[in-house]
């Protein structure tokens, strides 16, 4: 089938309609990280840089470490965004742009989110590392897709239940990271979590300045959560809705967070930066380690 104009949009260049960017312009290997500024902290670790594209808050930069090429791109935040970027860059490699057609040898991408968050457990130290096994999406953005992913259904019943979730909210969805590909990233200070993807930062995190949540304690809600033993980590923006749409469309997604604040104790991290910048590192290094 022929996409239409209105579907597969691209720009007078023919680059795709968000992100700017043509097939040639990325890597397999993509790390995705919310703010456009991360995406130069990130690209000055590589050996060269061929392409810095970018449009919005979606900027690219692709270039080679130590023989691999990768791409960095900024999604901004949230899952909306995750939307246009997953789709955008699936379509760069998974469809022809001239005969606006799907292409019959798929792809694989990897997918490798170095981001910030808050973890909820009081004996989760700021600056310590957290990739994400399970998201629990309060998103809802799966369920505008076709999909059969149900593998949780009993764990999102229990949370439904256990936390009393509004029915005026999306039923959350549970997905779990790429088994696989997280091998890869194994380390003795890297502790596995389940995170959730929250749809704001504060009333949708707990968080009360002038508004206040619909739920009173919010956090401590989410932090009593408990299924086969295992609780929930840390709360941040984008991670369910790569899982899914990585799952989706046949990709492969890890999820990585730097947490800069703790919830439960009220601490924030002294040195954001820094401690971004170590997991940058970390994570290049494991990333160039085949
Ligand atoms: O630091 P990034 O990667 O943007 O990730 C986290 O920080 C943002 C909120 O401050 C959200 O995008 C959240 O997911
Ligand atoms: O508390 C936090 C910190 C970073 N990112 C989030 O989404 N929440």
């Amino acid at each position: 089938m022929r996409l239409s104009p209105s579907e597969l949009i691209l720009n007078a260049d023919g680059s795709i309609y968000h992100l700017n960017l043509l097939a040639e312009d990325i890597a397999d290997t993509i790390i995705t990280v919310g703010d456009p500024d991360r995406v130069v902290e990130v690209s000055r670790h590589f050996d060269s840089i061929e392409i810095k594209k970018g449009k919005r808050e979606f900027l690219t930069h692709t270039g080679f470490l130590k023989g691999k090429r990768i791409s960095v791109i900024s999604t901004g935040i949230g899952t909306d965004n995750i939307d246009i970027v997953l789709n955008e860059l699936d379509a760069l490699v998974n469809i022809d742009f001239a005969t606006r057609k799907v292409r019959e040898n798929r792809i694989r991408l990897k997918f490798i989110r170095i981001g910030t968050s808050g973890a909820i457990q009081a004996d989760i130290p700021i600056d310590s590392w957290i990739l994400t096994e399970l998201a629990i999406g309060f998103d809802g953005l799966l369920h505008f897709y076709k999909n059969e992913l149900s593998d949780f259904k009993e764990m999102e019943d229990e949370f439904i239940r256990q936390t009393a979730w509004s029915s005026k909210k999306s039923r959350p969805y549970i997905i779990k990271y790429d088994k696989q590909l997280a091998k890869k990233f194994k380390s003795n200070r890297i502790r596995l979590g389940i995170t959730t993807t929250n749809t704001g930062f504060y009333g949708p995190q707990g968080r009360s300045l002038r508004l206040s949540p619909n739920v009173d304690d919010f956090v401590q809600v989410m932090a009593n959560f408990q299924y086969q033993n295992r609780y929930i980590t840390n709360l941040e923006m984008e991670t369910s809705g790569i899982y899914a749409l990585s799952k989706l469309l046949g990709h492969q997604a890890i999820s990585l967070s730097c947490i800069l604040a703790n919830r439960a104790t009220g601490e924030f991290s002294k040195n954001p930066q820094a401690s971004v910048q170590e997991l940058i590192t970390f994570a290049l290094q494991k990333i160039t380690s085949d």
